[in-house]
């Protein structure tokens, strides 16, 4: 069964400890996190610059096959980069859909790199676009904050758009959070139509980041393993 069909917290690798990634990857691992989100910035379409293919290929072979990689391009021309992602161990990409005029060809791009195909929208940018390309979507991302840092706070008006796009596409495709997201938010999110729940900062910035997890897992409604 794929993993799209089931609830996840998703931690975020960008409040991990960087120096020691594939170390703190495996807390969270461990404490049953089976998807890790991999953040990408370009300085271009968020003014940060994170990490690309090449640690995400480290990562990929530091970590168990079964762990699902979901790869969130912030990247301007995400085009150009999908199969340098796609053959560094990517499991599911998702891109903006602020970054390229041409959402549908990227989605189609993607599923034939063999991955998982996600496109994502910023606070400010309507939904409907994921109405256009619904046939070609695994996964919609409904940004929570507005992209680029971690540790900002959810943005309210935001869970509106999630229940749009709940009602927008039904109930088989995953429906992403990222931005804010902990045990307190999970449930709004989680009641508003999300089935994936990125956590960066509430993870990685806990003094227990795999009790920190499991908290937000068991406030989201994800089944995490004893
Ligand atoms: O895409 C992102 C920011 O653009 C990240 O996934 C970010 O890590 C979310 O962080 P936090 O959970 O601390 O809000």
């Amino acid at each position: 069964m794929s993993p799209l069909n089931h609830r996840h917290v998703a931690p975020s690798i960008l409040s991990a400890d960087l120096a020691n990634l594939a170390d703190d990857v495996r807390r969270v691992v461990d404490a049953g996190a089976t998807v890790i989100h991999f953040d990408v910035m370009d300085g271009q379409f968020v003014p940060p610059i994170t990490v690309g293919p090449v640690v995400l290929g480290a990562l990929r072979d530091a970590l168990p096959e079964s762990i699902y990689l979901d790869v969130h391009l912030m990247i301007e021309t995400p085009e150009r980069q999908i199969e340098d992602f796609a053959s560094a161990g990517a499991d599911g990409i998702t891109f903006h859909a602020e970054a390229t005029p041409h959402a549908h060809r990227v989605l189609h791009q993607i599923r034939e790199a063999d991955c998982r195909a996600g496109l994502a929208v910023c606070p400010a940018t309507p939904p409907g676009i994921f109405e256009e390309v619904a046939d070609l979507l695994d996964l919609a991302l409904v940004m929570t904050v507005n992209p680029g840092w971690g540790g900002q706070s959810l943005i309210p008006s935001t869970l509106e758009k999630v229940k749009t796009v709940r009602s927008m596409l039904g109930p088989d495709v995953a429906i992403q959070v990222d931005g804010g997201v902990d045990a307190e938010t999970a449930p709004l999110c989680a009641d508003a139509g999300a089935t994936w729940f990125v956590a960066g900062s509430a993870v990685f910035g806990a003094d227990d980041p795999a009790a920190s997890y499991q908290a937000i897992a068991a406030a989201a409604g994800v089944a995490v393993r004893a």
